[in-house]
C-alpha cells in the first residue's frame, strides 16, 4: 500500500461522521470529515505530511501554512516530513483576525514577505477559508504558488477562478460520499 492509500483508509476510519451539520460557510450537510482527528493523530500526522509533500513535489515553495486551525497541523506535518527528507520547510499560521496586543502579527512564524509559499487547508468546501489566507499572505508580500488541501469538498471552481493552482490528494468520491 502507498502512503496515499494508507492515509485514505485512516480518513475513512477516523474522520468521516454522518449526521446533520452546519458547515463553516453556513451551509448544511449530512456528513462531515473531521480531519483534525487524523492531522492531530500521532501515528497518522507523519503520513499527512508525506502525502501533502508528494502532492506538491513539483512546486517551488519554502513555507507552508493557512488559516488557523484546520491548516495548522497540516503545515507542521509537512514541515516535519520535509525535515525527515533533508529539506528545510518553514510553517506559518494565519490568524482569523488581527491580534491586538504583542507584536500584532496576522501571520505568525518566520516572515513570509518576498517568499514563495503554499497555502494549505485540511478540507475546502467553498474555498472561503483558504482564500482568506491567500489574501492575508498577499497583503504580507508573499507569493502564493498554489493552494493544497487534503480533501477537496467543493472549492475547486472558486480556487481556479482565482487563477490559483490547486492540489488535493483526495476528493469526495474517494470517500464513497457525494
Ligand atoms: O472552504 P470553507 O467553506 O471555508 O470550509 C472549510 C473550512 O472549514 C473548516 O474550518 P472551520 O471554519 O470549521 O474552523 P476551524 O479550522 O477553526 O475548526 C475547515 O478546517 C476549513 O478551514
Ligand atoms: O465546510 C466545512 O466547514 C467542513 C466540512 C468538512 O467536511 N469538514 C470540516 O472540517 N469542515
Amino acid at each position: 500500500m502507498s502512503d496515499r492509500d494508507d492515509l485514505l483508509e485512516e480518513i475513512k476510519a477516523k474522520a468521516v461522521v454522518h449526521g446533520d451539520f452546519v458547515l463553516s460557510s453556513g451551509r448544511r450537510a449530512s456528513w462531515y470529515v473531521d480531519l483534525r482527528r487524523v492531522t492531530l493523530d500521532g501515528a497518522v500526522a507523519p503520513l499527512v505530511g508525506r502525502v501533502m509533500l508528494d502532492a506538491t513535489s513539483d512546486l517551488d515553495y519554502d513555507a507552508v501554512g493557512g488559516l488557523t486551525l484546520g491548516a495548522d497541523p497540516v503545515a507542521t506535518a509537512m514541515l516535519h516530513a520535509a525535515a525527515a527528507r533533508g529539506r528545510k520547510l518553514d510553517a506559518f499560521v494565519v490568524r482569523k483576525a488581527d491580534k491586538q496586543h504583542g507584536l500584532q502579527r496576522r501571520i505568525e512564524g518566520p516572515d513570509v514577505a518576498g517568499r514563495r509559499v503554499l497555502a494549505v487547508e485540511d478540507t475546502s468546501t467553498t474555498g472561503g477559508s483558504v482564500m482568506t489566507a491567500v489574501e492575508a499572505l498577499r497583503a504580507a508580500g508573499a507569493e502564493v504558488v498554489a493552494v493544497a488541501t487534503i480533501l477537496e469538498r467543493g472549492a475547486a471552481d472558486r480556487i481556479a477562478a482565482e487563477g490559483l493552482e490547486y492540489r488535493h490528494p483526495y476528493e469526495v468520491a474517494d470517500l464513497g460520499l457525494d
